[in-house]
């Protein structure tokens, strides 16, 4: 759990030094810096913010650099330093640590904002992200597997854009690599799918909670980029002449997307109407896309505590026994009353830290409902107070 964040040089946070608790309330106006606070936690956690890639629009106007350093209840201290020409620092208990997954795997961080609110409709990237977060925090061997795989599709597509024709030097080179990527995609797939499978139930428990009248119509699908029934280097040296027209690799692990189905209730005898199934995304309403969101991410962190709590000594599960950071940015503008409630309530339930934002105190008596002593600040043109 995080006992103190300071911040110094991130958009409007000129300096910032807060001491957090279980809960952390920070109110204030628009453009007053709370979601600023948020972005640092993700930076220290990701190393990348939630809203810009380039670090140029994140470090404050005029500034060299950007910097956001963590106590953490068991002692330990995290800090990243980003520069506008994106070089990047990175400590771990004082020590310049060269990989930032060592500082994920210490702060496993869970953002719901608005922009995670369009998940359904944008392409695969979030919604494999979200699988993959899971995967991160559950299985060690994932990560290496997964950083070089990407290193081979990196080769392949920079390969494949040089040139239409490959010359016989060329082919055996990608060859190899496409063995190469069969073997990690393999591991991938395999991480993935286990914890896809042990998700599916804690997913419709929270279905069951924020959607009660979806409960038995709602599930979740997972498909991993390919067709794991035949060799992938073959099926990649299949469509190289696709590829080679197109100039990047149009299938693998990259690709791997998880979507969310709705059935219709079972046909009806009477009418004899047969069962409809969709995409989720063209069935629900706005506000029921929202909660179903919610309810994705909710459910990740009974899984994630679940599985740290039993970790089983002859699984490769990552051994931290590090405190989720829930980030909720300005969760009452996107949710309504009995949803923010349960939202809350499992939150408060749960050994997590969570960190909200609001616009006005209104969230304020139902924080004091589920929380014993929860933090509350007001943030006012980049500076935090007590409120
Ligand atoms: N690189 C930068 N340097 C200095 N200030 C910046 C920079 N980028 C953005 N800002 C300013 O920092 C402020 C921080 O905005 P932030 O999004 O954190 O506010 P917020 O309290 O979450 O607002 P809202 O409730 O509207 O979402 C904005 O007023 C913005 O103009």
């Amino acid at each position: 759990m995080i006992e103190r964040l300071q911040v110094s040089y991130l958009r409007n946070l000129s300096q910032v030094n807060m001491q957090a608790a279980a809960c952390n309330v920070i109110i204030g106006a628009n453009g007053s810096g709370k979601t600023s606070l948020l972005e640092a936690i993700f930076l220290l956690s990701r190393g990348k913010s939630f809203r810009h890639s380039q670090p140029k629009r994140y470090v404050q106007h005029h500034q060299p650099a950007a910097t956001a350093h963590a106590k953490l209840s068991d002692g330990s201290t995290l800090a990243i330093q980003k520069q506008a020409d994106a070089t990047t620092v990175l400590r771990l208990n004082q020590s310049t640590v060269y990989n930032q997954s060592i500082l994920t795997e210490q702060l496993p961080t869970l953002l719901i904002d608005p922009s995670t609110m369009d998940m359904l409709e944008q392409g695969s990237a979030s919604r494999r992200q979200l699988l993959d977060w899971l995967v991160f925090h559950m299985k060690q061997g994932f990560h290496p597997q997964w950083v070089a795989y990407q290193r081979l599709l990196k080769q392949r597509n920079s390969l494949l854009k040089q040139t239409k024709h490959l010359s016989q030097s060329q082919q055996a080179e990608l060859k190899s690599w496409d063995k190469g990527l069969a073997n990690h995609a393999a591991l991938i797939h395999h991480y993935r799918a286990s914890i896809f499978e042990a998700w599916q139930p804690y997913f419709a428990q929270s279905i069951a909670q924020l959607l009660p009248t979806y409960a038995q119509q709602l599930s979740l699908s997972y498909s991993p980029g390919y067709d794991v029934s035949l060799p992938f280097d073959e099926q990649l040296q299949e469509r190289l002449p696709q590829d080679l027209q197109l100039g990047y690799t149009r299938i693998g692990s990259h690709r791997a997307d998880v979507h969310v189905h709705w059935r219709s209730d079972s046909a009806d005898i009477d009418t004899k109407l047969p069962a409809l199934k969709e995409q989720a995304a063209n069935i629900l309403s706005r506000g029921e896309k929202k909660l179903l969101i919610t309810a994705l991410r909710l459910s990740q962190l009974p899984l994630l505590l679940n599985s740290l709590e039993t970790a089983d000594t002859l699984q490769p599960t990552n051994q931290t026994h590090a405190t989720p950071v829930v980030l909720l940015d300005d969760i009452t503008a996107e949710l309504d009353e009995r949803a923010l409630e349960i939202l809350l309530a499992t939150l408060s339930r749960l050994p997590c830290q969570v960190f909200i934002t609001s616009l006005t105190d209104d969230i304020v008596p139902l924080i004091n409902k589920y929380w014993s002593a929860p933090n509350m600040f007001h943030m006012k043109q980049g500076v935090l107070s007590a409120y």
